[in-house]
């Protein structure tokens, strides 16, 4: 659990700095904003360039000026001579004139803009930039690279120069200015002629040395690995030739160090492009593809068949015949060593780092200019007179009951103000206690709240709520310091704490959250607080929401953030799951991911999704194997209450379990409910749950059944809460974020590019769909795969789908329908829930005689 981490507090007056306002009801959408008085020009640009349409639009556009371009420069080399005087010409005459009589393809303005780019500048390597002019309109009709664009402008504008130099060169010596000084361009010859004037020969010299220091540069030769074969080199994989499916295992890579490279072992040099998966999330089951596997039609593809590389065709096409790699990967050419696509380090040296954003390398995190500035409207306020009339009556109500006391100190918080007591020598802490009742009455004030002792104090602490209290803005906190350095992997801001500090706490440490408050408390709000800190700092690859509405209108804002952060089931047509049967097939869905998740870790050898996912950048597992990015995936269940109350313990049980296991592989749970009852927050729950947020209560008892303690009903609505975590109680209060803030963001987002459709969850058929009949599967018409998929079952000694699926490589329905003839065969038992299903058949030689039994032999 994160601690907040400015300094400590300090237990002195603070002054209030201005006069605080009556607190306002929720703002109507209208009335909450301010308005920027003038046109803002930067966010409607923005806007615009973030709108599909009008990158298409201008994209489609810049690559149809490239094509111009090109003709008129291609056309100017074989025709620019005559259409010089065109040219001349068309800036003393009407266009009209002289347009008839260029020869040039793309008319007079393509002879003319041809005449200064090749004429008077580059000549043929003028060629240059409608290449450049094309790769970035094919950047914005499709928003993505052809080639690495700045990386490739770099070398082709490079190129650009340097042709002409040389050629510039060749023509000055040559003495061939009158008839081919368009190959070369004014600045190429031009250039030679000032060189040649002041070093001679030496212009030859001048130009190599330029050409050398580009690719110094360019290919950074910093990077470049010289083989070297007489030094330890990492060992390859073992391939047997036998199995041509056999994929490789890093592990042999890490205990076989030792082994040596010999020059008489022939390095496997074919430049391919690895995939690992570039497009995780276009299939969130991940079974790789067996077509890529099982069809090799060249010796890349024969590559990957023996090691478990993909190779994707398209991009090796590209990078096998193009020097230029990609540059946002951090990715470095080499021309003396190309790498052996097996060795890691290697892949990393030639593609760089996986990165999972790059599939949505354009996407713009929310803007803080999306959030209202309430900034002048309310500050807490806490006037000398209040201040000390509380201290007064504090003193006097304990003096009457015979408690005396050495001093007390206020510290004033938003919504409470914190009054810290040293009770004199003698003076029993529980005498307090007992008389917090007391105590609010003489104050006369709601929500008074006692803490005795203050943990790690020595004081005893009243908390008095403020006349007039803060609102913490959604603004103020995600523009702090303190969140937007945050360096937590699923950072959340819960408010400001009673020394007004801003308290910022880890999901994926937490790691689960259980939510209670009477309505009308803010609950919702803080649902929406909470998933505004997480849009805020995650970009769609490494973050998932699942959404739980039974009260179907609390989150319906997020529908739009559908092909960004929400992930569904695949049959689903609602990202936001409102129906109670959904709920329970999404809850299974999210248990069976966790099992594939965890069967990953065992894979790649990890403790945790950091790791892996580290691992899995570092490109050290094989996608081949099911190996992808995972993303976290934050489960919200908005009203647990009406779930258990229709589907009881067909929704505890997946809770529970996923609440029990789930922590290590990503998946985090908050869980909500209005009703903090036992039977809703059952021993089961809460006992998986340890942190628990707590708003307004209607009774001590929902308050103990929430927190294990009272208070939770002392508090004052609003947003005011307890957290309790790691058996520690903090008051807090909560940010505030309107329904129209929420509407913006999510339009924000979900107006850019996003994936094709949501992250799709691993298909969970329920007891009505899945159970499978005997009667309906038809063992006379059994599965190819069948006796394959048996074996392998009673070989593992474990009935689980998502094995056949994997070692198999067979689709979800496919193996899910192959689990079905085995129940029916009785090799398997039957279905139960998200666990594996019992295996009936104990050995191999059990198994063929069965099976020959069912050939009937
Ligand atoms: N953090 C906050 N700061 C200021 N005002 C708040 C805050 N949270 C809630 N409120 C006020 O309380 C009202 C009710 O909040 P909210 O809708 O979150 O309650 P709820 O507990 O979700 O209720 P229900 O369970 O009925 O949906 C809000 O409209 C707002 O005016």
């Amino acid at each position: 659990m994160a601690q907040p981490t400015t300094p400590p507090r300090q237990n002195t007056i603070r002054r209030p700095v201005e006069r605080n306002e009556p607190r306002a009801p929720r703002p109507k959408p209208s009335a909450s904003r301010t308005k920027a008085p003038s046109f803002n020009w930067g966010a409607a640009l923005d806007r615009w360039f973030t709108d599909q349409r009008s990158t298409l639009t201008l994209g489609v556009l810049t690559m149809a000026v490239a094509i111009g371009l090109l003709f008129a420069f291609v056309s100017y080399l074989f025709n620019g001579t005559a259409d010089q005087s065109v040219v001349g010409a068309a800036l003393s005459e009407p266009l009209t004139e002289t347009a008839h009589e260029t020869r040039n393809w793309a008319g007079v303005v393509g002879a003319y803009i041809a005449h200064v780019f090749v004429f008077r500048w580059f000549g043929i390597g003028a060629l240059a930039f409608p290449i450049i002019v094309f790769l970035a309109g094919y950047k914005l009709t499709f928003r993505r690279e052809l080639l690495p664009l700045s990386r490739t402008t770099t070398l082709l504008l490079f190129m650009a120069f340097w042709t002409s130099l040389m050629l510039g060169y060749i023509v000055l010596v040559s003495n061939s200015a009158q008839t081919a000084s368009v190959w070369c361009g004014g600045l190429g010859y031009e250039t030679n002629v000032a060189l040649y004037g002041l070093i001679g020969w030496g212009n030859l010299a001048f130009i190599a040395f330029l050409l050398f220091v580009f690719v110094v540069y360019f290919v950074d030769i910093r990077t470049i690995q010289l083989p070297n074969l007489s030094l330890p080199s990492r060992p390859r994989p073992v391939r047997s030739s036998a199995n041509p499916l056999q994929t490789y295992d890093e592990s042999e890579y890490e205990d076989d160090e030792e082994e040596e490279f010999t020059a008489d072992e022939p390095r496997n040099n074919v430049r391919a492009t690895p995939t690992y998966q570039d497009t995780p999330y276009t299939n969130g089951t991940s079974t790789p593809d067996a077509n890529v596997a099982e069809q090799p039609a060249s010796m890349a593809e024969n590559v990957a068949k023996t090691t478990g590389v993909t190779f994707s065709i398209k991009n090796r096409d590209a990078v096998a015949d193009d020097p230029v790699v990609d540059e946002e990967q951090g990715a470095t050419p080499s021309p003396t060593f190309e790498p052996d696509p097996f060795e890691d380090d290697d892949l990393v040296a030639l593609h760089g780092l996986y990165d999972p954003t790059s599939e949505l390398s354009q996407y713009q995190y929310p803007t803080n200019e999306l959030l209202t500035d309430y900034q002048n409207s309310r500050k807490a306020q806490v006037s000398d007179d209040e201040l000390t009339a509380n201290k007064e009556r504090i003193e006097n109500t304990l003096r009457n009951f015979g408690i005396e006391i050495d001093s007390i100190q206020a510290s004033i918080g938003p919504t409470v103000t914190l009054y810290e007591i040293v009770p004199a020598k003698g003076v029993r802490i529980s005498k307090i206690k007992s008389l917090e009742d007391d105590i609010a009455l003489s104050l006369s004030a709601l929500g008074i709240r006692i803490i005795a002792p203050m943990p790690g104090m020595g004081t005893i602490g009243i908390e008095v709520p403020n006349k007039n209290r803060e609102m913490v803005s959604m603004r103020s906190v995600i523009t702090s310091d303190i969140f937007s350095n945050s360096k937590f992997d699923l950072p959340i801001v819960l408010g400001k704490t009673i020394s007004n500090e801003i308290y910022v706490a880890d999901l994926a440490k937490m790691p689960h959250l259980l939510m209670a408050g009477a309505t009308g408390q803010g609950k919702s709000v803080g649902l929406n607080v909470l998933l505004t800190s997480l849009i805020y700092r995650k970009h769609p690859s490494q973050l998932k929401l699942v959404l739980v509405d039974p009260k179907k209108v609390e989150l319906t804002l997020f529908n739009k953030l559908e092909r960004h952060f929400l992930a569904k089931l695949p049959d689903s047509e609602e990202p936001i799951i409102t129906d109670t049967k959904k709920v329970v097939n999404t809850l299974n869905s999210l248990c069976i991911e966790m099992d594939r998740r965890y069967d990953l870790l065992k894979d790649a050898g990890c403790r945790n999704l950091k790791e892996y996912n580290a691992k899995f950048v570092k490109r050290r597992l094989n996608p081949e194997k099911g190996h992808r990015f995972l993303p976290y995936i934050v489960l919200i269940v908005d009203e647990l209450a009406d779930l258990m109350m229709t589907a009881g313990k067909e929704v505890e049980q997946p809770i529970a379990r996923l609440a029990q296991l789930a922590r290590a592989i990503g998946i985090h749970l908050v869980v909500a409910t209005q009703r903090p009852s036992v039977n809703v927050i059952t021993g089961l729950i809460k006992a998986n749950f340890p942190a628990r947020l707590s708003f307004k209560v209607t009774s001590k008892i929902d308050s103990r059944t929430i927190l294990d303690t009272g208070g939770a009903e002392q508090l004052v609505g609003m947003g005011d809460m307890l957290l309790s975590s790691n058996s520690e109680i903090i008051r807090l209060q909560c940010p505030f974020v309107d329904t129209n803030e929420i509407e913006e963001i999510c339009e924000y987002v979900g107006n850019q590019r996003g994936y094709d459709e949501a992250y799709a969850l691993p298909e969970f058929v329920g007891d009505d769909g899945g159970q499978s009949d005997d009667k309906d599967v038809d063992l006379g018409n059994r599965d190819p795969m069948f006796d394959e998929a048996a074996r392998l079952i009673v070989i593992h000694q474990q009935g689980s789908t998502s094995l056949i699926q994997r070692k198999l490589k067979l689709g979800y329905n496919r193996a899910g329908r192959l689990v079905d003839q085995l129940e029916a065969a009785k090799i398997v038992g039957p279905f139960e829930g998200s666990k594996a299903r019992d295996v009936l058949v104990q050995d191999l030689q059990m198994l063929e005689e069965l099976l020959k039994r069912l050939k009937g032999e």
